[in-house]
């Protein structure tokens, strides 16, 4: 396919409507399709747009296609309904009564509780101060379940109320919208309108001073900040000041050797205020841009804990003090983000643990309570699993629209925009090899987890661990696979798809069953389906003849065991994908 025609396709995902990509997943909420979420900025170029569909589609039409056929179909659904939309036609999520319920895992029950208040409204035709008390009884108990506390509940009830009852309702808007905007606004405001970047010393170093209490993740933190410091140009030295727990320093080596960051530590017998001075010269000796000090944890707020800090602090005057706090405690991380700052004056603070159980509240309450903004939230515990913190993405995220945008980012950073244009081009064509195919998990494995990566889809983040874990497993296979193709076959499927004994050569190579391997090749033809079947769409050629006998080809004459449950879930394999074929129906030739 021409460039040109990429960068038109990918303008028109540009375009797309979270909400309408949702309204395949939930059929049954209420909540209008009309009202656009907030604007997708025009950084999200074509080149990005196509790479998130490539990135979708390796996923989904690739490893976990079986997973969950009508979830992984949602995004690609969304592009779809956008071209025909852009095409005149009425695309099967254009109806109206899509709602945005693609959250993220840890404000699951949130935005479920906030889409009961929306409902409230339904059948309203304006926003009175009558019909407004039941919503926001659902935002404020929604709010208080998230563990937010009860003063900032009451202050963004009130302030959502007032402001939504006062309103001019636009023409074409239904109120339930219009109070879904004034929700996403607050929510906003409520988390610090602006991401808060990290601050910069004008001369020397600038030093970054990590606290907390134990166990919340500052170690960790401190090996993310570096690599993520690192990918920004900026030369670091960390310095190891726990001196109370040996093994935190074996730690912090251990991460600095993981980013590949000079760690200075003095052992176990000097002075935390001391390290710090030493690793600030000699951050100065090796023209350092940042030194991040990773601090000792204690149980809980103590003097002796606040005393080190503020020695500490005396010691090498850094610029910037992040309180490092654990999502999972909720409204506590909050109040222990404003102790600190009154007790040691922090700049702000990094949230861990967000892909863990928690329940969203701290990530809500800290800027509210302690006036701190977060700048970072830590969301997995490989190296690169740390996101500046954006109060509007984290909205959108709550209100279920997936976040695109941080996809995106992550997405730029795990493959070069060049190479992602070029894997782009070729899904759009035939020429989609299991070398493309290599890469793309090879690129969704550099996210840190497919978990990570799947919360940023919108619409994949309901997929349970089970799913998750199901997902990475057939990654796993899908790599071990394909390395043990030549590379002939690895640029030429048809070779594979036409020749049991090349296929009983590989599943031997890589210890894979026959029909695991049999699957991965049927994987790749799914994959070149759909993205035929959309580029035929974007040209507006009819849809093609279909695939069926692909499978037959691939599958022939070798059976399971009959009646195992093996067999029956292997079945439901090609089943899911020979269901996507038929509905997007697409010629492969010289399949024998
Ligand atoms: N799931 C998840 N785990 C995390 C995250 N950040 C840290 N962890 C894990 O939390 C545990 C504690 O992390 P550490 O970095 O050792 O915490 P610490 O605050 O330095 O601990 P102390 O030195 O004892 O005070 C480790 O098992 C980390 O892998 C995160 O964002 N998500």
């Amino acid at each position: 396919m021409a460039a040109s025609k990429v960068a038109s396709f990918s303008q028109n995902l540009c375009s797309i409507r979270p909400d309408v990509a949702h309204a395949r997943l939930s059929k049954d909420r209420s909540c209008g399709a009309t009202w656009s979420p907030p604007v997708i900025p025009r950084t999200f170029q074509p080149p990005k747009a196509a790479l998130g569909l490539a990135l979708e589609s390796s996923l989904f039409g690739g490893s976990s296609l079986h997973l969950c056929s009508a979830k992984s179909t949602a995004f690609l659904g969304a592009s779809l309904t956008r071209l025909q939309q852009c095409q005149g036609r009425p695309g099967p999520g254009s109806r109206r009564g899509g709602a945005l319920s693609t959250q993220a895992a840890v404000f699951d029950q949130l935005s479920i509780s906030l889409e009961n208040a929306w409902k409230k409204l339904a059948n309203e035709d304006k926003i009175t101060s009558d019909n407004i008390k039941e919503p926001m009884k659902e935002v404020r108990r929604a709010l208080l379940e998230a563990d937010v506390s009860l003063p900032v509940a009451r202050r963004f009830v009130t302030n959502v109320q007032s402001k939504a009852i006062g309103q001019e309702v636009a023409k074409g808007v239904k109120p339930q919208q219009q109070l879904i905007k004034v929700v996403a606004d607050e929510l906003k405001a409520l988390m610090g309108l602006e991401l808060a970047p990290l601050v910069y010393s004008r001369i020397g170093p600038t030093v970054i001073l990590l606290a907390g209490l134990q166990g919340v993740g500052k170690t960790t933190a401190a090996g993310k900040l570096a690599l993520y410091l690192k990918k920004q140009d900026k030369k670091v030295l960390m310095v190891a000041t726990d001196v109370y727990r040996p093994a935190a320093i074996d730690q912090l080596v251990t991460l600095g050797k993981q980013v590949d960051v000079p760690v200075f530590e003095m052992g176990t017998t000097a002075k935390p205020p001391e390290i710090a001075r030493k690793g600030l010269a000699e951050a100065k000796r090796i023209k350092a841009d940042v030194v991040l000090v990773d601090t000792a944890g204690r149980l809980q707020i103590n003097k002796d804990m606040m005393n080190e800090l503020k020695e500490i602090k005396k010691a090498v005057k850094p610029t910037e003090i992040l309180l490092v706090v654990d999502a999972m405690t909720g409204q506590e991380a909050a109040g222990l983000v404003a102790s600190f700052n009154q007790e040691v004056g922090i700049t702000g603070a990094i949230l861990t643990k967000l892909d863990g159980d928690s329940r969203g509240g701290a990530a809500l309450s800290v800027k509210e309570v302690s006036g701190k903004p977060i700048k970072f939230t830590g969301e997995g515990e490989a190296m690169t699993a740390l996101e500046p913190f954006y109060p509007e993405r984290m909205a959108q995220r709550i209100l279920g629209m997936g976040d695109v945008l941080t996809l995106v980012e992550r997405a730029e950073e795990a493959m070069m925009t060049e190479e992602s244009a070029r894997i782009a081009e070729r899904m759009m064509s035939a020429k989609f090899d299991f070398t493309d195919m290599l890469k793309q998990t090879e690129m969704i494995a550099r996210f840190g987890s497919m978990s990570a990566f799947l919360k940023l889809m919108p619409g994949m983040n309901k997929l349970s661990n089970t799913e998750i874990r199901e997902a990475e497993k057939n990654a796993k296979t899908m790599r071990a696979v394909i390395h043990s193709m030549t590379v002939d076959e690895r640029a030429k499927p048809d070779l594979l798809a036409s020749s049991p004994s090349r296929r009983r050569r590989i599943a031997k190579g890589c210890g894979k069953t026959e029909r695991q391997v049999s699957e991965v090749i049927q994987q790749l033809f799914t994959m070149r389906a759909r993205m035929q079947n959309l580029s035929a769409i974007m040209s507006g050629k009819t849809a093609m003849p279909g695939m069926g006998d692909l499978q037959a080809a691939i599958s022939g004459g070798r059976k399971a065991a009959p009646g195992t449950a093996k067999r029956k879930k292997k079945r439901s394999l090609l089943d899911s994908a020979s269901e996507i074929s038929r509905r997007e129906p697409v010629a492969i030739a010289g399949r024998r």
